[in-house]
């Protein structure tokens, strides 16, 4: 993508009459955060959505024969005594401009695209996923950026960050309008509002999933978190969009501080979604849930997807809700959805009756979460076997307390090795192995991970769930210093095709 602009054009004409003429006609072919990526012709922005104060690398960006710098206006005179043959820019504020910056710099993207934002603590990269997966099932052209991969159409790309870097972010809404998107979905996690990731994106929704406690490393607060979660609608009214519109949970924690901040904006649009209000906007009604799927009904328009959980019938409820919202037709929406999966979040593997499920759980309380989500959609006789184990080099104090989780809501369980790392696997499993075994007897130990899935889904009989949690999407497993391929969805259709089972 090559786009070239005259610093003056960049940055403002009134600065540039002033102070900074000389420099006002020099000709910008990119702008860049990252020093590794400068040419002499870069603009240097000494900001990042991952660093707080003065960028680090900008002697490193100097040394590669940059001379154009924009920083923060209280860093300005240090570095330009530094360097006096290079121009440094000084602004106020540089972390929160970058993203205003970058728009202007690739002509601001999001206003050539209808662009949707998830928050809440849990359920985004699901509700993401499915919107933009329902999107190209119907024939659009659809990104994604989020958890589990960032896309344009079907191109794939690693996700550095849920939501990347202001600039980054900018760039890859630019390569979208290129490739001719006309609908973004994008995860806002709290980090990247915190962290002004999303200034100078205009956007048409954000919908709001849900909200408990997370993040307390970073947030400090509850409070704080929420807070952060509200500046969300914030953002939605800054959007010099026409129509904006907000979608929320009213089934969540705190929706009613939700609606009457939301409310606070009148030129928002709002809608509900719910799973127990039939007054709510959108709501799931006629729900069943079974080890192989679930169905229910919105508007009447019946639902029936391979997904299972009371969760994923939130998730697709909001996608619905989201989707509604462009005159799309409703049947065609749910039909679309009637197939979709995510890599790694309540993933069902289903053959000969036997439903395993790879999920990212690696937490104490997302474990109890999948397994009491599991036992509600167990049919009669059915049995829950988990496999789980947990990562080395990390919190420790969580080992024996998921042990005890899946004592008590499995049937069965294979610990197994996560990601050993540096750690003796055997070592790990003792730990975890503390808490099961105050609960039950009906346990195993074996640290490959393979054999131990192989165990597990070879105990399974139709009717029975096997939760392989842990690693999700992840296509590797980290033993010792070593990264090495490893995919549970793999093993599993390893598994199944074995033994002649056709699954889905
Ligand atoms: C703690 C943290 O925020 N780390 C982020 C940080 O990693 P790092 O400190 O190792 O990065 P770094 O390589 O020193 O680079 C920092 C900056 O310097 C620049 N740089 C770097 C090297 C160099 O030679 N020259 C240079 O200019 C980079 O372009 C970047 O702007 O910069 C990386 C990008 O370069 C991020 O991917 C990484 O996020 C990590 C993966 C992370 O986990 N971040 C968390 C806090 C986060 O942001 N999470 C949220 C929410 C997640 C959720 O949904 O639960 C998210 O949105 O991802």
């Amino acid at each position: 993508m090559l786009m070239n602009l005259l610093l003056r054009d960049i940055l403002g004409r009134e600065a540039f009459e002033t102070t900074y003429r000389s420099i006002a006609m020099k000709e910008v072919t990119s702008i860049e955060n990252d020093s590794r990526r400068v040419t002499p012709d870069t603009l240097f922005i000494a900001a990042s959505g991952y660093i707080d104060d003065a960028h680090p690398y900008i002697t490193d960006a100097y040394e590669r024969g940059c001379r154009m710098f924009l920083v923060d206006e209280t860093q300005q005179d240090i570095w330009q005594n530094r360097y006096i043959d290079a121009f440094f820019i000084g602004i106020p504020n540089i972390q929160r401009q970058l993203g205003k910056i970058a728009s202007h710099f690739y002509d601001h993207p999001s206003m050539k695209l209808v662009v949707c934002g998830i928050t809440g603590t849990s359920g985004k990269s699901t509700t993401a996923f499915v919107t933009y997966q329902a999107l190209r099932k119907m024939g659009f052209h659809a990104g994604l950026i989020g958890t589990i991969e960032y896309r344009i159409n079907d191109e794939s790309f690693p996700a550095p960050n849920t939501t990347p870097d202001a600039l980054m972010l900018q760039r890859f809404l630019a390569q979208m309008v290129e490739k001719k998107v006309e609908y973004v979905i994008m995860e806002v996690s709290s980090h990247a509002l915190a962290l002004g990731r999303l200034e100078g994106i205009d956007f048409d929704i954000m919908a709001f999933t849900n909200f408990s406690q997370d993040h307390l490393d970073f947030h400090k607060t509850m409070e704080e978190y929420f807070a952060t979660k509200l500046s969300a609608i914030d953002l939605l009214n800054q959007s010099r969009k026409p129509k904006r519109i907000f979608i929320y949970n009213q089934d969540m924690n705190r929706a009613v501080e939700v609606l009457k901040h939301a409310l606070s904006f009148p030129d928002i649009q709002l809608y509900s979604i719910s799973l127990r209000d039939e007054k709510a906007d959108y709501c799931a009604t006629d729900i069943v849930l079974s080890s192989e799927g679930s169905s229910f009904r919105v508007k009447g328009i019946p639902f029936s997807i391979r997904m299972i959980g009371l969760t994923n019938v939130y998730n697709f409820t909001m996608a619905f809700a989201i989707l509604a919202q462009w005159r799309l037709h409703l049947r065609a929406i749910a039909q679309s959805m009637s197939d979709i999966t995510v890599k790694g979040r309540v993933e069902p593997v289903v053959g000969n009756g036997i439903t395993a499920v790879i999920d990212y759980a690696h937490k104490p309380d997302a474990l109890e979460k999948v397994l009491l989500t599991l036992r509600d959609t167990l049919r009669e006789g059915g049995r829950l076997i988990s496999v789980f184990g947990a990562g080395g080099d990390r919190d420790r104090t969580k080992r024996p307390i998921m042990g005890e989780i899946s004592g008590k809501l499995a049937d069965y369980t294979v610990l197994t090795s996560d990601n050993p790392r540096t750690e003796d696997p055997l070592a790990i499993l003792a730990e975890i192995e503390e808490g099961i075994k105050r609960i039950t007897k009906n346990y195993i130990i074996e640290p490959d991970r393979e054999k131990a899935i192989f165990a597990a889904l070879t105990m399974a009989k139709p009717g029975d769930i096997v939760l392989i949690a842990g690693k999700g999407h992840e296509d590797y497993q980290i033993i010792g210093k070593e990264k090495r391929h490893f995919s549970d969805r793999e093993i599993v259709e390893k598994w199944f095709t074995q033994h002649g089972i056709p699954w889905k």
